[in-house]
Order: structure tokens, then C-alpha cells, then sequence
């Protein structure tokens, strides 16, 4: 059987897969575009043997929930990739309604948080649930509960009294507010700059600004990508990240989804908490910043969603949205029942 030996991204934020097999001891590169379903038998080889080390959420569940019994479960997701299919327009990529009810019934029992790369606004246009916290500019736009903050080491700062979309008070967290008025700028430039290349569109995420090329012809990848680092190095107080088919340019803070998750564990009440499991759910490259905060805490349970081998520092995994909803309705129910067992005793 062939084995993985290594996962890694390409310069242009596409993954790539390095196979070896120890038949041949030869190295297949294989290029996965954003693939949503394995494209040869070589692939899904692959991919059974890539679950030895991440299994899937899903055959493992029982055993997850084993250990999780007595334990305050908080569910965290993040939005393109994992609770909505990748599609080449960014302004179409709507969840399902059955995704939706999914979401609003795991989040009718458990404390449930979407932290996503997109304004958060946009997040909720798409997600519209009342009982769902919302995090956009991968985190650096959190609406959060109003309540006293236990662990809060200088970020009193970049907090105000605001109301949440359904005017209920709410803590509106923003640490990049300073840049805003640069972002606008860089915009400016970035459609001034990329105007030349043909299908490159541009997504104003508020505090992040992501240059999209997934309608952009291969050839012209190296183009626009030295016309968005030209654009880049003009703002030293930001950097230039990647992500699905996407470049990202966003102020150099140090901030991201994983200090998103604890910053909300901790406004949700559960920062010191030893009995707290969180669980986060997440397709891309800065889905990874999460994963590893829940390996440095030795808590919860990280699941990466992809169809394909890939490096990561999650523990579990899911193939796609589908199953990402399959294991959602499981949580929900496995709630139900150990709640009306509980109430049988
Ligand atoms: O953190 P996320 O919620 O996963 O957001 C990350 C980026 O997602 C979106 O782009 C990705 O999905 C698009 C729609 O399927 C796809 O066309 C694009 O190629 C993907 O990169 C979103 O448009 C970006 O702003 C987010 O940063």
C-alpha cells in the first residue's frame, strides 16, 4: 500500500500532495485543485491511509462523546469549505437550509460559534441564525456576549458596548480598528494594481482584504501574484497570507482564529475552565491557528474538513460539508438522548 510521506501547499495557496510508494520508491506529485472529491483511485488510497492518523469524526464519534460525557461541549465552525461548498463566486457560496437547520439545532444545545475569514456581517447575511456567535476577519471582528470577561489581559481596549443583528447587548471585539482606514486604501490600490489580470475579484472582509484567483487563468497566477506582493510591501504593518485560491492581505497583529477561539471560550465563561470541550471544525490554512491552540490546551477536539491528504494539526477529520452536517445531526441527538436519559434516572 502506498503511504503518505509529506502534504504541503503550493506557492499559489493550492494543495499538493507528495506521494511515496515504497513499491516503486518513486514520488507522484498530485495536484489536488481545490478538489471536493478525489479524482483517481491513487487519491482515495491515499486518503484511507491519511484517516489511520486523522479518523473521521464520524466513525469515531462514539468514542469522542465517550469522552466527553460530563464535559461542557462548545462548538466552533468556520464557514467556506465546511458548513457551505467551495464555489468559484465568493458572493454565492449560500448554506443549505438543511445545513442551517443543522447548525440551529447543535446550537440550540451547545454554546456554537462561526469564526470565519469573511466580514462578519457577510457571515451572518449567510448564516442567519440568532443563537450562533459570530467572528469575521478571521476573528478580528468578534460579536460577543455582554458578560464579565474573567481572563482578559489588556484586550479591555479594543472592546465596546454595541447590540448584535437581533438588538440584543453585546460586546463588539475589534483589535485591528486602527487599520481600518488603511484597508480602505490598500483596496483602492490592490483594484487599481489587479485590474490588468482577467477573473480576479477582490473581497473588501472588513479587516482583511482577500484578492480571490479561482476564476483567474493559471497562467496568470504568477502575475497577479507579484502585483498583490507589490502592493503588500508597501504596507509594512501588513502581511500577505493565503488561503483556498485566495491571497489575504490583513494587519501583521497577533491575532488570529485560535486567539478568536479563547477569546470567546473566555467571554462565554468557560476561560479557566478545566471541564470545557470545545470542538472546532475548519477547511483552510488559518483554520490551523485553532487547531493548535486545542493541542496546546490539550482540550476539545480539532477536525479538519478535506477530500485529500493533507498536512495539519487537527486530530480528526470529515470529507466535506456533507459530513460535516451528518456530524452535527449526531451531536445534536446523541444531546437529546443523554439528556432524556438523564431524565429517566
Ligand atoms: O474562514 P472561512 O469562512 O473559510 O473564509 C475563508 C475565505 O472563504 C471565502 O473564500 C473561499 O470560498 C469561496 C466560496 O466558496 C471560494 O470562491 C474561494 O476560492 C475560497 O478561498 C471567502 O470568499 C474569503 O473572503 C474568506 O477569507
Amino acid at each position: 500500500m502506498e503511504s503518505i510521506s509529506k502534504a504541503r501547499c503550493d506557492e499559489n495557496g493550492d494543495w499538493l500532495t507528495v506521494v511515496k510508494s515504497p513499491a516503486t520508491t518513486n514520488l507522484q506529485l498530485t495536484k489536488g485543485s481545490d478538489p471536493t472529491t478525489p479524482k483517481d483511485n491513487t487519491l482515495d488510497i491515499n486518503y484511507i491511509a491519511w484517516t489511520i492518523k486523522y479518523p473521521s469524526a464520524l466513525r469515531a464519534f462514539d468514542q469522542m462523546m465517550n469522552a466527553a460525557k460530563g464535559k461542557r461541549i462548545v462548538v466552533f465552525l468556520d464557514y467556506d469549505g465546511t458548513i457551505s461548498p467551495i464555489v468559484a463566486d465568493p458572493d454565492q457560496a449560500f448554506m443549505t437550509d438543511a445545513m442551517r437547520s443543522a447548525v440551529g439545532e447543535v446550537a440550540r444545545h451547545f454554546p456554537t460559534a462561526i469564526i470565519s475569514g469573511r466580514c462578519r456581517d457577510k457571515v451572518y447575511k449567510f448564516v442567519q441564525l440568532a443563537n450562533v456567535y459570530y467572528a469575521g476577519s478571521h476573528g478580528m471582528d468578534i460579536m460577543a456576549p455582554l458578560q464579565p470577561i474573567i481572563r482578559n489581559g489588556g484586550l479591555n481596549k479594543f472592546q465596546t458596548r454595541s447590540v448584535d443583528e437581533n438588538g440584543r447587548e453585546a460586546v463588539l471585539f475589534q483589535p485591528a480598528k486602527e487599520f481600518l482606514p488603511t484597508i480602505q486604501e490598500i483596496f483602492r490600490v490592490l483594484q487599481e494594481r489587479t485590474k490588468v489580470v482577467h477573473g480576479v475579484m477582490i473581497e473588501n472582509n472588513k479587516f482583511c482584504l482577500s484578492v480571490h484567483f479561482r476564476r483567474v487563468s493559471h497562467e496568470d497566477w504568477n502575475k497577479l501574484e507579484e502585483l498583490v506582493k507589490s502592493v503588500a510591501v508597501q504596507y509594512p504593518q501588513f502581511c500577505l497570507t493565503r488561503g483556498r485560491k485566495v491571497m489575504e492581505i490583513r494587519p501583521s497583529i497577533k491575532w488570529d482564529k485560535g486567539h478568536a477561539l479563547e477569546y470567546l471560550l473566555d467571554t462565554l465563561g468557560y476561560g479557566n475552565s478545566t471541564d470545557v470541550l470545545p470542538l472546532y471544525i475548519g477547511d483552510d490554512l488559518t483554520d490551523e491557528d485553532a487547531f493548535q491552540v486545542l493541542q496546546r490546551r490539550g482540550q476539545g477536539y480539532p477536525i479538519i474538513v478535506s477530500s485529500i491528504p493533507k498536512d495539519t494539526k487537527a486530530s480528526y477529520s470529515l470529507r466535506d460539508p456533507s459530513e460535516v452536517m451528518a456530524f452535527l445531526l449526531c451531536l445534536a441527538r446523541w444531546k437529546r438522548n443523554s439528556s432524556s436519559n438523564s431524565l429517566q434516572l
